[in-house]
Order: C-alpha cells, then sequence, then structure tokens
C-alpha cells in the first residue's frame, strides 16, 4: 500500500505548487497584488507615491554616492540579477541547468527535477553568489565538474563552487575581473592608538569588501611568478603598521637575497640584509630573539606577548625564500635556515616572531616549511599544480584558477587567498605602492621615531 503510495505517476497540482512557490517568494507574492490593488483603487496615489520614492532615491543617490552604493545599489543589484537577467529567472535557469545535466526526471511522475536557487547576493557588478539546494543524489563533484559549463551559460568568466550544508551549495560567479584598478598605498594611521593588529589592510577582495588580517599570528606566503606583484603584498600592510615600526613596537627584519625589493625598507629596518650570507646571519639573529623572548615570558609566567616597545612584534620579512633555502651556494646555510625558519613556523607565534615571505616557485623543494605558512596567498602562477601546492588540495577546482590569470601588467597584485572558515578561494588585489608612496613611508617613520628619540622615550607605553 505504502509502495502504490510513493509510486503514484501523478506530479503535485498545479496550485500546490504554485502555493509553494509563494511562500518561497513571500515578498513578491504578497507585494505584487497588493501594489496591483493599490494602483487599480488609488492610481493617483500610488503614482505619487512611486514618484516620490523614486524622487528621494536619485536624490539620494546624487548627494550621497557613498552611502547609496553600500545601502541601495546592492539591493537593486541583487533584484536585477535575480529576476529580471536572463541567468537565473525561471525558464533560462532550468534551460542553463539542463545544459550543465544538473537536472534529472523524477523516476515515477517523469517531472523534470531542478536545482532550486534558494538566494541570490549580487556583491559588486562583477561577482554575484548563488545559494542552490542541489537536487537528491547530487554531489559537490556533479557540481564542480560542471563549473565550466556553467561559467559558459552564465555568460562569467568563471563559477566556482562551495558546499554550504549537505545538500546545499554557493556558486561563486564571477562575470568579469572585478580589479580594472590599481588600488592606492592605504593611508598612515594617525597615531599608534589607531592601529588594530588584527585588521591591517593589504587591498581589496573581489566583493569590493577590505582585505584586511590580523598580523600578529599568522606566518604569510606570497607565491607568484616573476612580475605577479609579490612585492607590493609585502609593502602594503606596512603602511598600516607605520606608525608602530615609529614606535617600536613592531620590528621588520628584512632578508633581500636579490638586493633591490625591499632596499628601500631599509632605513626603517631592525635588520636589514642583502646576500647570501646575510641574509642567513638576520634569521639566526631573529631565532636567537624567539628564544630569548621565549625565556623572558617563561620568567614572567605569561604565556603570551603583549605587542610594545618593550615585547615588539617581529617581522622577518624575506623577498625570495627560495634563494635562503633552495637555490644558495652554502648548503650548511641553507640547513641551518630551513632548520632556523621551522622553528619560527612552529613557535614564533607565541613570541610575536612571525615571518613574510614571497616565492616563485612554491615546490616542496624551494620551500619545505610551507605547510607552516598559516596565510597562502597564490598570486599569477606559471603552472597549473601551484594553486593547489599554495592554497591546498582542491583550491583550483573551487575556483582559485592563478595559473589562468593573464601574464599582463594590469593584473599585477591579483591572486587568491583561502577564506579561513569555508576554504572557499577569494580573488584579492593587493594595495600598490609607487616609489613615492615608499619614500613617503619611510619619511614618516624617520621622523616619528626621530620625534619620539626626542621626547626621550616617555611615550613609549608601558608593558601590560
Ligand atoms: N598590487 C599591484 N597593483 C598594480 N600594479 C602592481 C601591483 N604590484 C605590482 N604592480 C606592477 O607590477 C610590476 C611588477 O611587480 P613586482 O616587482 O612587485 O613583482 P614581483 O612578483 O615582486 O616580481 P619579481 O619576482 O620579479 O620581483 C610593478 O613594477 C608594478 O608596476
Amino acid at each position: 500500500m505504502s509502495e502504490n503510495r510513493t509510486n503514484s505517476k501523478r506530479k503535485t497540482g498545479r496550485e500546490w505548487r504554485v502555493a509553494a512557490w509563494a511562500m518561497r517568494h513571500p515578498v513578491i507574492s504578497s507585494g505584487m497584488p497588493a501594489l496591483g490593488y493599490a494602483a487599480a483603487t488609488a492610481p493617483e496615489i500610488t503614482a505619487a507615491a512611486a514618484g516620490t520614492g523614486l524622487a528621494a532615491a536619485i536624490a539620494w543617490g546624487r548627494a550621497h554616492p557613498d552611502s547609496f552604493d553600500h545601502v541601495v545599489l546592492p539591493h537593486l543589484r541583487n533584484l536585477r540579477r535575480r529576476w529580471l537577467s536572463t541567468t537565473y529567472t525561471g525558464p533560462a535557469w532550468r534551460r542553463n541547468m539542463r545544459e550543465a545535466n544538473l537536472v534529472r526526471e523524477h523516476p515515477s511522475t517523469g517531472e523534470l527535477l531542478v536545482p532550486r536557487i534558494l538566494r541570490l547576493r549580487s556583491y559588486s557588478a562583477a561577482v554575484e553568489t548563488v545559494w542552490v539546494r542541489m537536487l537528491k543524489g547530487q554531489t559537490l563533484k556533479h557540481w564542480m565538474d560542471a563549473s565550466e559549463v556553467l561559467a559558459a551559460c552564465f555568460n562569467a568568466e568563471r563559477v566556482t563552487v562551495e558546499k554550504i550544508a549537505p545538500r546545499k551549495l554557493a556558486l561563486v560567479v564571477q562575470r568579469r575581473e572585478p580589479f580594472t584598478y590599481t588600488i592606492p598605498a592605504p593611508d598612515i594611521p594617525a597615531s599608534v592608538e589607531e592601529v588594530d593588529l588584527s585588521a591591517v589592510h593589504f587591498g581589496f577582495d573581489e566583493f569590493g569588501r577590505e582585505w584586511t588580517e590580523g598580523v600578529t599570528d599568522k606566518h604569510i606566503l606570497i607565491a607568484g611568478a616573476t612580475g605577479s606583484g609579490k612585492n607590493s603584498v609585502l609593502w602594503a600592510p606596512l603602511f598600516t603598521l607605520a606608525p608602530m615600526i615609529a614606535e617600536g613596537s613592531v620590528r621588520l627584519w628584512l632578508c633581500d637575497p636579490k638586493q633591490v625589493e625591499l632596499n628601500a625598507a631599509a632605513p626603517i629596518a631592525h635588520r636589514y640584509a642583502s646576500g647570501e650570507a646575510a641574509c642567513a646571519e638576520v634569521v639566526s639573529e631573529f631565532l636567537e630573539d624567539q628564544q630569548a623572548t621565549q625565556a623572558k615570558l617563561k620568567e614572567q609566567g605569561l604565556r603570551k606577548f603583549t605587542p610594545s616597545p618593550e615585547t615588539p612584534l617581529n617581522i622577518l620579512i624575506i623577498d625570495e625564500i627560495g634563494a635562503i633555502l633552495a637555490y644558495a651556494s652554502d648548503r650548511v646555510r641553507m640547513v641551518n635556515n630551513k632548520q632556523g625558519l621551522a622553528l619560527v613556523g612552529s613557535q614564533g607565534r607565541a613570541t610575536g616572531h612571525v615571518m613574510w615571505a614571497a616565492v616563485q616557485e612554491p615546490t616542496k623543494d624551494t620551500v619545505p616549511v610551507r605547510d607552516l605558512f598559516t596565510l597562502r596567498i597564490c598570486l599569477r602562477v606559471t603552472a597549473a599544480v601551484h594553486p593547489e601546492m599554495v592554497l591546498g588540495e582542491g583550491a583550483r577546482m573551487r575556483g582559485a584558477l592563478a595559473d589562468e590569470i593573464p601574464n599582463v601588467p594590469e593584473t599585477a597584485g591579483i591572486g587568491f587567498k583561502v577564506a579561513e572558515r569555508t576554504r572557499t578561494p577569494v580573488r584579492v588585489r593587493a594595495a600598490y605602492a609607487a616609489d613615492a608612496d615608499l619614500e613617503a613611508l619611510v619619511k614618516y617613520v624617520l621622523a616619528e621615531r626621530a620625534e619620539h628619540e626626542e621626547q626621550g622615550g616617555s611615550h613609549l607605553r608601558l608593558v601590560a
């Protein structure tokens, strides 16, 4: 008996399907009839109200574009993409799903079962996210395999797929390159108190959100081919940190094997080394400093450090980590560097010793300590295996097509990082500091430092 019931060949009645749709879209199903009723019964009042609303929106948009773009525009974009575009509205969505082979026939009724759109958010004109309920029996893999076809059907550059819940997933649809402009160097905060070490500015992400990172507890690896803009990722955060660098609560230890890239920051560095031997010395000194801090914290019965001029945050910046770990001429030095960086990577965060390194070839041979980096950024690379090496297994399948970023100057500083919570690749672009910005940064730090020294250090904050 129960078998007969589940295998009925009749489809659910149209009225019930319409009712279900109306329940899923309460704003449209109640708003449209209400609007129709108002227009029919009081056309003048409805027209006047609509006109006033439109005029107010135009006035808002012209008077305060920033808040309008932030508050109103995303809703208008959501509305347009969801209900007025030819991608996601009923028949078009069904067609696209069919093209991508993501539909199936109901075994008894023959009805075409189509994955359902749950929500759409258009974060910018370039990117939108579509939450979808998969059909029973579908897996993330079905959708990942279909992502190229989906991109073609949606007329998008790429579609990445992310699992949200057992039958729910999100499609990140990139319509075009979101970064068509160079992001200027960040402003220097007015004072040390305004520096937030948990949100240091690096650039922007594809959703138009500020790209910030906490820097006290992260070792950062930036991979990218030559000219991909690795240096911009190393330089950008220094602007936010500038007041603390001047105060001495952030110390920069610079390893510049190529002897050019970090040279401009030498005057504000705690240590600066160019060339193989000097870099090895800095690595070893950095490790000694870490071990001394460990001993000091132990003596004081503390388990964590608080950045201050007495216990500073130490950042070891290595322009080309391969040059000190793999390509160096002296083997003993390479082994020492590797051991030193392994200890920094595994123990440094507790004492405020972190490393930021750039690398062109992110293989295990070049960066044997790769897994110790807790934030990894993959800019334009030359091989399809590199995004996986940098961002983790499956990253490329989830959309981190860093090897497909065109090798043109306009793409410098663009790459992917992996969102911490969801492991989804997010396209980011680092702010770019031109030579004049770097000079201004150095000048600022030196001037502030001189002022601090003149005041005899009385401004220094006491250790907590
Ligand atoms: N974030 C950025 N935004 C816009 N343009 C950038 C950005 N970063 C770099 N560029 C441009 O790209 C050029 C190359 O950048 P950069 O030298 O930093 O690359 P790199 O990856 O460090 O290369 P290499 O490994 O050869 O040192 C820069 O001279 C600059 O013109």
